[in-house]
């Protein structure tokens, strides 16, 4: 019998009923106890649609991150937190979302960084490490969830953070060795396993995806340690890596004292026969066969081809799952009635994927006959999308074709072209800007609502737009900004917004997946060729230019971010993808600047996020990465300045690659590491301008015009200040005017002082 089971089930909600419900309670408009009534009712619906399956999981849903969570069970809470009134899961808001000093309860309190977790386009908060950080149990959110599971009569599996990939993921600002902390963290864990079996916890789902990147030899040996530590008899222990190949850490992985082993069995097919061979006879190997990140229909004929012959050798001892929690897909696609029937037919998100899984346990159970039905649809759909004309375009393969070096080239280098820049600008030095957004009001987004409904008319809807816009440049001038942006009143999303427009795409009406906290993205679909039917920014940023005669900024997100916040296509090379979206792009900026705009900004927010989890695999990526913006980027006039972004990201590892993408402006995320991430710049001689970005947009905190100084003096002690610029971290989308204002102001005047000293 293969038994079927979920690593984690999509939180937020089928209609995103959690972010409703928990930014009501920040609003004060709720209580805590109907948010918390909220979450449970959640959980009780995510059980009840994994009803299907042998054990579903406990101690997924978090009200705002699964690893803040965990810190929360482990006891490891900022010192600047504790001891702050009100009920606890406040105070794990405040950790998450920050408070500002007008907060009457408590003061300031900074926010936890937040980084993306591996590869995906999750948000966690990080751990906060010293080498004085103690931990102690609080397993009272686990236990609890795990009794409502069993009086619902849940089958019910814990699902926890294992101790190696908790410590992996924090930070420590004392730069002390995180691994010296395991013989203290270690106890608590020995704690929560027995008190999760007091309960009545048969197996307890164990994460430790860092056995899926490259580890040193002594994280590997702790790995041993650890789990000879934590096998205790209390419970069974189902150690589960996802998100790729094991690799070097497969024999590791598979002598690990554990009674389970889950393997992402469909990034890492290949080495499945070998985890079988080096298994313990008495080991479940769960196996996850169903794609976890996307959102394609799972081929089961040719999976039940492969898992057959496993079955036959493992029999109970084999588990299905899918590759990893369902976290990274929407919930439903039945919901999704505007989408065509036959593009329809090709998807499958988190309520399908766990019908395949069942399909396929029916399948080796009782033999394929009993699933008939099932299988024969599912083949018609496989088999339609293979040669549909809706996914080639001849067109496109034939512009891929024509690609070459000279179009990934500007025509002179950045020393030349910046003085023609700057003769065409006229910039003063400290030039500021920002990156993009203004704030998304509920104006904007219920306009566009309405839009959507067909409760509002095109051309009105276009007059709101842009009246945020005129608004938006208004708000500039007056602050005294150098390089506007028009604000992307009118865009739902940076990448879904293009996507929308892009021929090979397709979107979602409610394929929310949660970014971080309440904040959630639709990536949109790619199934076909990719071709750009028109001009996508064109009339916006040509109509904000209109209203001013400073230079305003077009504004556009790179292939590279596009492609790594899509749903992408399975049948075919990412590169080649890439390269698709590159041209579209492309086309986009030679419009632009044929319209008259001197300045263009390309987003590739997601180039690092991009990068494979194993070093080794780097160098591959960023070459066709860099390639990509290079052809969206390079085929203007010198004298047209090309800017990127990038947020969250470290840059040492990858600054020679962000040189070779030769924009001539990069703005990046640096304040929050008090301008450190400029090393990288000034070690590596970064030749052109760069724009450090003096204040956390996160964070509702007002910058000072002190602290904006005083980061920018450091930026000009790393960089020279003739290729400096002034401007926050990231766009200001999720902010309020009455949180913005002040900060640029602020913003505008540090760089007024900045300038009369030079
Ligand atoms: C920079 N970031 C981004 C990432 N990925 C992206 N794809 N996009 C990004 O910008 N990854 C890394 C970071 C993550 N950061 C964020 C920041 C903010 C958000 C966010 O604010 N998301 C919004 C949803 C945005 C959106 O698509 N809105 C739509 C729909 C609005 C809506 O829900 N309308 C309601 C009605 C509302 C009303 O007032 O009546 C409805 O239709 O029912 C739009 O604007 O049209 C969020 O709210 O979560 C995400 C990631
Ligand atoms: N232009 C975008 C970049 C976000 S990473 C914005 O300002 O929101
Ligand atoms: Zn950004």
């Amino acid at each position: 019998m293969a038994i079927t089971h979920n690593l984690g089930f999509p939180r937020i909600g089928a209609k995103r009923e959690l972010k409703f419900a928990l930014e009501s309670y920040w609003k004060g408009q709720s209580s805590l106890d109907a948010l918390k009534a909220a979450g449970a009712e959640l959980r009780q619906q995510h059980w009840t649609d994994q009803s299907q399956l042998d054990w579903s999981p406990v101690g997924d849903f978090a009200f705002y991150d699964q690893v803040l969570d965990m810190s929360f069970t482990l006891g490891n809470l900022p010192e600047r937190v504790r001891g702050l009134s009100g009920d606890s899961l406040d105070n794990y808001f405040r950790i998450a979302r920050g408070r500002s000093a007008a907060d009457e309860t408590c003061g300031g309190v900074q926010a936890s960084e937040m980084t993306k977790w591996f590869d995906t386009n999750y948000h966690y908060i990080v751990p906060e490490l010293s080498k004085s950080t103690v931990f102690s149990l609080d397993a009272s959110r686990l236990i609890d969830e795990f009794r409502q599971a069993r009086r619902l009569n849940v089958k019910a599996k814990p699902v926890i953070i294992g101790p190696l990939t908790y410590l992996w993921l924090g930070k420590t600002k004392d730069n002390s060795d995180k691994l010296a902390l395991l013989p203290r963290l270690l106890p608590i864990y020995v704690q929560l396993l027995a008190e999760l079996a007091i309960c009545g916890a048969e197996w307890v789902q164990i994460d430790e995806p860092i056995l899926v990147t490259e580890l040193e030899p002594i994280w590997q040996q702790a790995f041993v340690s650890t789990y000879s530590t934590l096998n205790t008899n209390h419970v069974k222990l189902l150690l589960a890596t996802y998100f790729g190949q094991l690799r070097e850490n497969l024999a590791l992985a598979c002598r690990l004292p554990v009674q389970g082993l889950h393997v992402d069995a469909f990034n890492a097919r290949d080495e499945i026969l070998d985890v079988i061979r080096k298994l313990p006879v008495d080991c479940v190997l769960s196996l996850g066969v169903v794609n976890g990140r996307n959102i394609w229909r799972a081929n089961l004929a040719a999976t039940l081809d492969w898992l057959e012959p496993i079955h036959e050798k493992l029999g109970n001892r084999l588990w299905l799952a899918p590759s990893c929690s369902l976290l990274h897909v929407p919930v439903d696609i039945t919901s999704e009635y505007k989408l065509d029937t036959e593009l329809r037919s090709w998807l499958s998100f988190a309520l399908q994927k766990l019908n395949e899984l069942s399909t396929l346990s029916a399948a080796l159970n009782n033999g394929r006959h009993f699933v008939e039905r099932e299988l024969r649809d599912n083949q018609m759909a496989i088999s339609a999308r293979k040669i549909s004309t809706r996914v080639h375009n001849p067109a496109v393969k034939e512009a891929l074709a024509r690609i070459n070096a000279n179009m990934e080239r500007r025509t002179s280098p950045y020393s030349e072209r910046t003085h023609k820049q700057r003769e065409q600008l006229q910039l003063p030095p400290y030039p500021t800007t920002t990156i993009g957004s203004f704030p998304q009001t509920e104006e904007i987004r219920r306009a566009r609502s309405l839009f959507k409904q067909g409760e509002l008319s095109e051309s009105s809807y276009n007059t709101a737009m842009r009246e945020q816009i005129a608004h938006s440049v208004r708000e500039q001038e007056s602050l005294g900004l150098d390089v506007l942006v028009h604000g992307e009143a009118e865009r739902n999303d940076m990448v879904e917004y293009f996507g929308e427009q892009l021929e090979g795409y397709a979107f979602s009406q409610f394929g929310w997946v949660q970014s971080y906290g309440s904040r959630c993205v639709k990536p949109p679909i790619m199934f076909g060729d990719i071709l750009r039917p028109k001009p996508m920014t064109v009339k916006w940023i040509q109509y904000a230019q209109s209203l001013t005669h400073r230079p305003m900024k077009g504004m556009l997100t790179g292939p590279v971010t596009i492609l790594n916040w899509s749903f992408v296509r399975d049948d075919q090379p990412r590169t080649v993808s890439c390269q698709q979206l590159a041209l579209a792009i492309r086309e986009e900026v030679l419009d632009l600047e044929s319209a008259g705009i001197r300045v263009i900004q390309i987003d590739e927010a997601a180039l690092r996020e991009g990068l494979p989890l194993r070093k080794a695999q780097w160098h591959e990526y960023l070459q066709w990465a860099i390639g990509a913006f290079r052809i969206a980027a390079n085929g203007v006039r010198d004298n047209t300045q090309i800017h990127t972004h990038m947020c969250y990201s470290e840059f040492n590892d990858i600054i020679a690659s962000i040189a070779d993408m030769d924009a001539d402006v990069i703005t990046i995320e640096t304040s929050r590491s008090d301008m450190e991430l400029l090393d990288a710049f000034d070690h590596f001689n970064y030749p052109n301008e760069i724009g450090p970005g003096v204040y956390d947009i996160h964070s509702p905190n007002i910058p000072t015009q002190e602290h904006i100084i005083h980061l920018m003096q450091k930026a000009a002690k790393r960089i020279p200040a003739q290729r400096l610029w002034v401007n926050p971290d990231c766009g200001l989308k999720t902010r309020t005017w009455s949180e913005v204002i002040p900060a640029l102001r602020n913003m505008v005047a540090a760089a007024h002082t900045l300038r009369s000293t030079m």
